[in-house]
C-alpha cells in the first residue's frame, strides 16, 4: 500500500471549538457536549470511519484579549463553556475497540505527579489507546486563575515543560517494574516493595520523591503529541514529540517545517522517521462542486467575525480592535503563542494591513487555513498530493458542522481514500503506539529521552 494517511478528528469538550459562529446552524449538535451519549456517538462514528484518534484540545482560561474583554468569547461560545477533556474518554473507550484519544494537558498549570497518575489510569482503561498533547498555554487569565501573579514568559514555559516531562518520564518509565505486582496469596504479597522505586526528583520547578501511584500501563508513557511552532516550541517537539502538528501556508513551507523538526530530532540522536507529522484540514464536501460551494456560502453567512477575532486575540496576544486598520500589521513577539501572528506577518509574501488581516480572519473562505471545498475526489486528490509531496503523515480534521461534517467525511471521503489504497480498511492490532509505528512498538524507542530514566529492569509485559 502507498503511504497510509493517518487521521485525527480535531475537537474540544465544549459548545464550540474553531467553527466561529456556526453554533447557530440548525444542524449543529454540539451543544449536546454535556451528554455522555453525544460523545459515545462521536466515538462510534469515528471508529466506523477508521480514524486513528480523536484529538481533544483544551485551554484553561478565557479569550479576553480582543476588545480587552471576555464578552465576545462568551457571547459566541469561543471555547467557553468548556469541560474537562479527560473525563469523557472512558465513556468513549467503552463503546470502541480501536479508536485512540489524544488529550491536551498543560504543563504550566498541572502538576506532573497527579498528571502521571491520571494518564496511567486512562492508558489502563483504554488498553493503551492514549496520547497526551503537551501544551504550555497562552492565556494570561489562566495564570491568574491558577494563583500566579502573571503569566510565565513564553520560552520559560517550555523550560517548565521540559522538567515536567522529565518528572513524568521518571514516574512512568522508572518507578514500577513490570513484575512488581505479584498478587501472591501464599506469601501475602500484593506487590513487591523492592520492585517499586522512588524517583527522588529535585529540580528547578518540581520536587517529587515518588514512587508513582499507579502500576504500569501498556504504553507506560502515553504517545506524545505537540503543536508549538515557535523556535522554542519546535526544539521541544524535536526532543519529545512522537506526533507533531505543523503549519505552513504553502506546500513549500509545510515541507520546510517538517524537515526542520526531523533534522532537529536527528541532531538529538532520535530517528527522524519516528515522528509523525500532521497538519490541519477542514473540508466541505458535496456530490458536485456546486453543491459544496452552496454549503460554503451558507456557512460563510453564519461565520462570526467577532468570535474569530476573539480567538486570534487570545492565542496571539494581539488585540486587533486597538490597531489603526490602515497600518501594516507588524510582527512582535508576545508571551502568548508566537505562531498565530507569524501566520499573517512573517509568513506572508506581501505585507498585510490590519484591515486585511481582520478581513481574512473574519471571513470563513479567506483565511481559515486548509479549507477544501469540493467533491470527495477533489479532496482526496489534495490530501494525497500533500502527503506525497511534503513528508506529511496525516491530518487533523476540523469540522464546521458537528457531527454532520465528520459524517460526510466518513461516508464520502474515506471510501474514496480507501479505493486509492491510501487509507486503512481496518485497524492494526495493539496500542496506539503500535498502530502508528508498528507491531511490537508498544513502548517508546530507546533513542527517546524518556528511555534514560528506565532502571535496569527488564520490560517483559
Ligand atoms: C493543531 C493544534 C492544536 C493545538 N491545540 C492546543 C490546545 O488544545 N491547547 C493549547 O493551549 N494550545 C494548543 N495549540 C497551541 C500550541 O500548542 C502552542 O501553545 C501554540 O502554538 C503556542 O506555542 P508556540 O508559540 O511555541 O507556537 C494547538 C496548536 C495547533 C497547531
Amino acid at each position: 500500500m502507498a503511504k497510509r494517511i493517518i487521521m485525527n478528528a480535531f475537537d474540544m469538550n465544549s459548545a464550540m471549538h474553531n467553527s466561529h459562529g456556526l453554533w447557530k446552524h440548525p444542524d449543529n449538535e454540539r451543544h449536546h457536549y454535556t451528554d455522555l451519549e453525544y460523545w459515545a456517538e462521536m466515538a462510534r462514528l469515528l471508529e466506523r470511519g477508521k480514524f486513528d484518534a480523536l484529538f481533544l484540545a483544551d485551554v484553561v482560561g478565557i479569550y479576553d484579549v480582543y476588545k480587552a474583554s471576555a464578552d465576545p468569547a462568551i457571547r459566541d461560545a469561543v471555547q467557553v463553556p468548556l469541560n474537562d477533556p479527560a473525563l469523557i474518554v472512558p465513556a468513549m473507550a467503552s463503546v470502541t475497540e480501536n479508536l485512540s484519544f489524544a488529550v491536551t494537558v498543560t504543563t504550566t498549570y498541572e502538576h506532573p505527579y497527579a498528571h502521571a497518575r491520571r494518564f496511567t489510569t486512562l492508558d489502563h482503561l483504554t488498553n493503551g489507546r492514549i496520547a497526551w498533547n503537551v501544551v504550555t498555554s497562552y492565556l494570561p487569565n489562566a495564570a491568574l486563575n491558577h494563583g500566579l501573579d502573571k503569566m510565565i514568559k513564553h520560552d520559560d514555559r517550555y523550560e517548565v515543560a521540559d522538567e515536567f516531562l522529565e518528572v513524568a518520564y521518571k514516574l512512568w518509565e522508572g518507578s514500577w517494574e513490570d513484575e512488581a505486582v505479584v498478587r501472591d496469596i501464599a506469601r501475602g504479597v500484593y506487590a513487591e516493595p523492592a520492585k517499586v522505586h522512588r524517583i527522588d526528583h529535585e529540580g528547578r520547578f518540581f520536587r517529587v520523591p515518588g514512587p508513582h501511584l499507579s502500576e504500569p500501563s501498556l504504553q507506560r508513557t502515553p504517545v506524545l503529541y505537540q503543536a508549538g511552532s515557535s523556535e522554542r516550541g519546535r526544539a521541544f517537539a524535536a526532543k519529545h514529540a512522537e506526533c507533531v502538528f505543523v503549519g505552513g501556508n504553502s506546500k513549500e513551507s509545510l515541507k520546510a517545517n517538517i524537515q526542520d523538526i526531523r533534522n532537529k530530532a536527528e541532531q538529538l540522536g532520535r530517528d527522524p522517521q519516528s515522528i509523525k507529522m500532521f497538519t490541519g484540514l477542514n473540508v466541505i464536501v458535496g456530490e458536485t462542486q456546486e453543491e459544496a460551494e452552496a454549503k460554503l456560502r451558507e456557512y460563510a453567512g453564519m461565520w462570526s467575525r467577532e468570535a474569530a477575532l476573539a480567538q486570534f486575540g487570545g492565542s496571539s496576544g494581539y488585540d486587533l480592535s486597538a490597531y489603526d486598520p490602515d497600518s501594516y500589521l507588524e510582527y512582535r513577539a508576545t508571551d502568548h503563542g508566537q505562531s498565530r501572528a507569524a501566520q499573517y506577518t512573517k509568513q506572508v509574501q506581501n505585507r498585510l494591513t490590519v484591515k486585511e488581516v481582520m478581513e481574512r480572519i473574519g471571513t470563513l473562505d479567506k483565511g481559515q487555513g486548509r479549507l477544501l471545498v469540493g467533491t470527495s475526489e477533489q479532496i482526496a486528490d489534495y490530501m494525497q498530493e500533500q502527503v506525497e509531496e511534503t513528508g506529511l503523515d496525516g491530518f487533523n480534521l476540523a469540522h464546521l458542522i458537528t457531527p454532520g461534517s465528520l459524517r460526510e467525511f466518513v461516508d464520502q471521503v474515506v471510501p474514496e481514500l480507501q479505493r486509492r489504497g491510501v487509507y486503512q480498511l481496518d485497524y492494526e492490532a495493539g496500542t496506539l503506539r503500535e498502530k502508528l509505528f508498528g507491531s511490537g512498538k508498544r513502548l517508546l524507542p530507546a533513542s527517546h529521552p524518556a528511555a534514560q530514566y528506565r532502571r535496569n529492569f527488564e520490560y517483559t509485559r
